[in-house]
């Protein structure tokens, strides 16, 4: 069937509307970043860069580390923008932009983020690096899509459901990280449920001048526990890319570099480092 001009947009030089990317632009193995700056702090480890595009805030590198093709592609912040790239990712391996149909043979891609997150636990210092078993979404995105969930992830929607029975007009839903990435780039990590928040400030139980309408968020979150998992972190992208990436067919993970300890008040004094420990084990674990 042939998807239309409006819902598949397709730019006067053929590429996609906004990633301002064209067929063949992506790798199969693709890192994704919140900070348009990271691009370049990734693609410095490259052997070699074939192009570097870039649209609002959404940049591109695509290059070489060995003889294996990367993309690394930053999203901005949010999970609206995460309906962006990764409709729009998905479209450049799996539409034919000639035809406008889906094509016969479809691309799964391995898609691993490289973020920073605040951690909720104790003992989840500042300077840690960690693997999210699963992506909890408080945002509305998947409101808006099908997404059936595997018995695993219902039985622990469930329980969190119960746990955060009095959150009134939050959705919230759960897809579990890629087996294979995580049991690879993540295998040694610490693991946990990455909440995905729909903001920096409440919605993350920050305080500032604006009064918060869940008190107590973050003693509410992380005591939660079933079985051995636990919410460990608190971000902005991991829940849209792994419902996206499961309802597409791709393979995705994500990896957070802690800049935050939520429960001792603090913040890291040289984030630049952690984030950079993080691109590198990234890079030579894929
Ligand atoms: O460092 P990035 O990847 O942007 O990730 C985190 O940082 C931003 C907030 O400061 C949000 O995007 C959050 O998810
Ligand atoms: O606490 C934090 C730190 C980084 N990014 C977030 O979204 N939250």
């Amino acid at each position: 069937m042939k998807i239309s001009d409006s819902d598949l947009i397709i730019n006067p030089d053929g590429s996609i509307y906004h990633l301002n990317l064209l067929p063949g632009d992506v790798a199969e193995t693709v890192i994704t970043v919140g900070d348009p700056d990271r691009v370049g702090e990734v693609s410095k480890y490259f052997d070699s860069i074939e192009f570097e595009k870039g649209k609002r805030e959404f940049i591109t590198h695509t290059g070489y580390v060995g003889k294996k093709r990367i993309t690394v592609l930053s999203t901005g912040i949010g999970t609206d923008n995460i309906d962006i790239v990764f409709n729009e990712l998905d479209v450049l391996v799996n539409v034919d932009f000639e035809s406008r149909e889906v094509k016969k043979e479809l691309t799964s891609l391995n898609i691993i983020r490289v973020g920073t997150s605040g951690a909720v636990q104790k003992d989840i210092p500042m300077g840690t690096i960690l693997a999210s078993s699963h992506g909890l979404g408080m945002d509305a995105l998947m409101n808006y899509y099908v997404h059936e969930l595997s018995n695993d992830e219902q039985v622990l929607m469930d329980e969190i459901k119960i746990h955060f029975g009095n959150l009134e007009n939050i959705n919230p839903y759960l897809t579990a990280a890629s087996e294979t990435l995580l049991n690879t780039i993540g295998k040694d990590l610490p693991k946990g449920i990455t909440i995905t928040a729909p903001g920096f400030y409440a919605p993350q139980g920050r305080i500032v001048r604006a009064k918060n309408a869940v008190p107590n968020f973050i003693s509410l979150i992380n005591s939660f526990h079933s079985n051995q998992y636990r919410i460990t972190n608190l971000e902005m992208e991991t829940a849209g890319i792994y419902a996206l990436a499961k309802i597409l067919g791709h393979q995705a993970l994500s990896i957070n570099a802690i800049l935050a300890s939520r429960v001792n008040f603090e913040f890291s004094k040289e984030p630049n480092k952690i984030v950079e420990q993080a691109i590198k084990m990234v890079l030579e674990r894929i």
